[in-house]
């Protein structure tokens, strides 16, 4: 390793290597994927509105604009600032930019006030490539018996009806294509509004431009004080369920769900007046993990200062709901309230989904949670929830978020996750699911849930229910596909000892690019591993890479779960300041984890699914940032799953527009590669490829080890130890050459074996 250049990645070595955007470098101008060469503002010809000329000469233009509506008017912070005095640096940049400004300073208040006809919002939502579809057919309709023949025919026409059906159940929502639309179509909380306006955003995400006009209900009145975005009953821009929705979200990673859906929570929360609850939390967001649920936390208490809205994380000692025996009660205002207390985590545990038993759990009682957005893993919930063998409802919950919903409603949490579903009995409940990946799968067991949910309610209710609401889906882009704004790698190493040296290469951050397939990687990077094990081993076999002058051992660091809440976050903290710059961990931080500044992500054991490395992978380029890069090695090992992975890198260098002779994967390569079978993909899916996974063989030999001694040169070197150890003992006890030198191979094979 050079210590030089390791020291110097801003000055000499800055001129010799290529030019290469990073994603850590400075802020992002437009956080959007797609669309960007399409006019957001609509063409006079097709707006509704008389006020919508602009230019200089109307006086609306030149006048200023009331207090309320000038919403990006006058930066505040440096930050502010940042995106817009920026050079345009790519064709995409110079082609939204004079949008940009003009919107995000707030200039014309007909523009934030727009209303678009069906046919340009068709053509803003087509150009973000979003689709929202009502999903109306909740129960999946019984077979009956009936012969093969017409059964067959039956199923083509159910199928040609469905296609049709769903063709109809589009939707076309009013786009927000303007943060400042939020005030004036939606009026939302003027201290809302300032909270994200201190975040310095410049335009909407996609899902933010297509999920939050169908989470909001419009409020936009006229001077007799009718609302102006009057719908109809079949009106395609689902104006007329007022907000009113369950929501199912497929967008990319990175691309901003977090306030997508905070904001309409935030905002219903605050026309409830719900800012404090006595009777238990109003919106509960799920999490399945305690780092993506502290960021969870953080980001609703960014959105909700200054509104009197409490946001907290739910941790070990907290209540939820009164408990009929009360124990020890403790006046813990501070934890029921959310302060940042240290509290350890109920899902600290080696597994996140483990419930820790009632009688194990030493309860420190605290007051009730008082906070109104409570943001908690499943285990943590739901040991507050169990009184014996039930789990007590939650009545006040009028929100329920399952953030990576995909992952909540997989085998591992999906006890946990229905248990905390159906706890939530208020019949008014909303639910959102959110996730970059969803199969169809989950779609069919969300519907399946909120069905089941409302036959129970419907059974209990001694009045009649309210009418129940849809659920929506909405998908930003392909679904189940990497962002196309990051640079793939996919690397063969053909052995762990190739992947070691290929990770050791990477770890020298001026390294010119190794192959003619793309970038260089530099710190800060994630390295992700198969097991806990594997990154344990990987921690302590690089070290002492990073020499002293430079950091030293410092700067690498592993996070997994078996370590305590406080370790964690230490390390999450010290990542993030950029004093770490390798981090080693396993799939714990593979999901909703945002480190804005993430130059790359590196697999170092290839991902157990297409959707694991989609996620991996989108820790990088977040918020539209471009010169991420995703090095994947496989070896020998990896060969029957990496078609997986193969076809998700095509999939979105396809979406980026890269030509067919550019591409990381080439043709050659896929054709190359086997198909993965359905059951090979669940067996990986569990269990990880085989050759990794933590376990001893017959031979009581550990696998999954990760040395930089190959296992043939582990073999001469024990033997040669036995070798010595047999020479004295038979010089000691005098016995014949062939014991001793079985006695030498069993000493041997006791020696230190390198990492397992
Ligand atoms: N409109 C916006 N403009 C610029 N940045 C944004 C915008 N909205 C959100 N962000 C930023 O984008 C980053 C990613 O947001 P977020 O974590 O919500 O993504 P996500 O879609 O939930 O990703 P994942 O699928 O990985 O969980 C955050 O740093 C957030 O502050």
């Amino acid at each position: 390793m050079n210590v030089f250049k390791l020291l110097s990645r801003s000055s000499k070595v800055a001129q010799s290597a290529p030019a290469q955007k990073l994603p850590s470098a400075g802020a992002v101008a437009n956080p959007q994927l797609f669309g960007h060469d399409e006019p957001i503002a609509p063409s006079p010809e097709t707006k509704k509105s008389k006020k919508r000329k602009r230019g200089k000469d109307t006086e609306e233009a030149t006048a200023p604009l009331p207090a309320d509506l000038d919403f990006f008017s006058a930066p505040s912070t440096k930050e502010d600032a940042g995106p817009k005095t920026q050079a345009p640096e790519t064709k995409r940049k110079r082609a939204s930019q004079p949008q940009d400004d003009a919107q995000s300073n707030g200039v014309h208040e007909e523009q934030h006030d727009e209303s678009y006809d069906e046919d340009e919002s068709k053509r803003i939502l087509r150009s973000h490539k979003l689709k929202v579809t009502v999903l109306e057919d909740f129960a999946p309709k019984e077979e009956e018996a009936q012969p093969e023949k017409k059964k067959k025919k039956r199923k083509k026409e159910k199928k040609e009806k469905e296609k049709k059906k769903e063709a109809k159940k589009q939707l076309f929502p009013q786009p927000l294509t303007s943060f400042a639309q939020l005030r004036s179509r939606y009026v939302i909380s003027r201290r809302l509004a300032e909270n994200l306006k201190e975040q310095a955003y410049t335009l909407p995400t996609e899902v933010q431009l297509g999920a939050l006009p169908l989470l909001l209900k419009s409020r936009k009145v006229d001077r007799e004080g009718h609302n102006v975005h009057q719908a109809t009953a079949d009106d395609m821009s689902g104006a007329q369920y007022g907000g009113d929705v369950d929501l199912l979200s497929v967008a990319p990673t990175g691309s901003g769900k977090t306030i997508a859906f905070l904001i309409p929570i935030i905002d219903a929360l605050l026309s409830e007046k719900a800012t404090n609850s006595e009777e238990g939390p109003r919106a509960v967001i799920v999490a399945p993990t305690r780092e993506l649920a502290s960021q969870i936390v953080n980001e609703a208490r960014k959105m909700s200062k200054g509104t009197g809205l409490k946001a907290t994380l739910m941790k070990k000692g907290m209540e939820v709901v009164d408990r009929p025996e009360e124990e020890d009660v403790e006046d813990d205002a501070d934890a029921a309230d959310g302060s940042e207390e240290e509290h350890e985590s109920a899902s600290d545990s080696e597994n996140e989904g483990k419930i820790v038993p009632q009688k194990e759990w030493k309860r420190k009682r605290a007051a009730k949670v008082k906070a109104a957005i409570l943001v908690t893993t499943p285990a943590a919930l739901l040991n507050a929830l169990k009184q014996n063998d039930d789990v007590a409802s939650l009545p006040s919950v009028r929100h329920l978020v399952l953030d990576e919903a995909d992952v909540l409603l997989d085998p591992l949490f999906r006890e946990q996750t229905l248990s905390i579903w159906n706890a939530c009995t208020n019949p008014l409940l909303r639910v959102g699911l959110w996730s970059a990946t969803m199969g169809s799968n989950v779609e069919a067991l969300a519907i399946s849930t909120l069905n089941t949910r409302w036959t129970t309610l419907s059974s209990s209710s001694k009045s009649p229910l309210p009418p129940r609401r849809p659920l929506i889906r909405l998908v930003v882009g392909l679904k189940d596909t990497a962002i196309p704004n990051i640079s793939h790698q996919l690397t063969y190493a053909a052995t762990e000892q190739g992947k070691l040296l290929g990770l050791r290469q990477l770890l020298h951050p001026t390294a010119a690019p190794t192959t003619s397939s793309g970038p260089s990687l530099r710190p800060p990077f994630l390295v992700f591993t198969q097991t806990i094990t594997r990154a344990v081993a990987l921690h302590s076999e690089l070290l002492y890479d990073i020499p002293p002058e430079a950091g030293g051992s410092s700067r690498i660091a592993v996070l997994h779960a078996d370590l305590s809440g406080t370790a964690r976050e230490a390390i999450m903290t010290n990542f993030r300041r950029g004093e770490i710059w390798v981090l080693i961990t396993t799939d714990l931080l593979a999901r909703g984890v945002d480190f804005r500044g993430l130059n790359g992500v590196v697999n170092y054991d290839v991902p157990n699914s297409a959707a694991a490395y989609v996620h991996r992978v989108g820790r990088t380029g977040r918020a539209g940032r471009e010169g991420g890069v995703a090095v994947t090695f496989y070896t020998q090992e990896d060969v029957p799953y990496v078609k997986l992975i193969a076809n998700v890198i095509r999939a979105s260098e396809k979406l980026r527009g890269v030509d067919e002779s550019e591409m990381s994967v080439q043709q050659w390569l896929l054709d190359a590669l086997p198909d993965v079978s359905k059951n090979d993909k669940q067996v990986l899916k569990r269990k990880g490829v085989e050759a990794r996974r933590s376990v001893k063989s017959e031979d009581g030999k550990v696998k999954g080890r990760i040395s930089t001694k190959s296992g043939y040169e582990r073999r001469v070197e024990n033997r040669r130890k036995g070798a010595k150890v047999g020479s004295r003992k038979r010089k000691e006890e005098g016995r014949d050459g062939e014991k001793g030198g079985e006695e030498g191979t069993e000493a041997g094979e006791s020696e230190f074996e390198g990492f397992e």
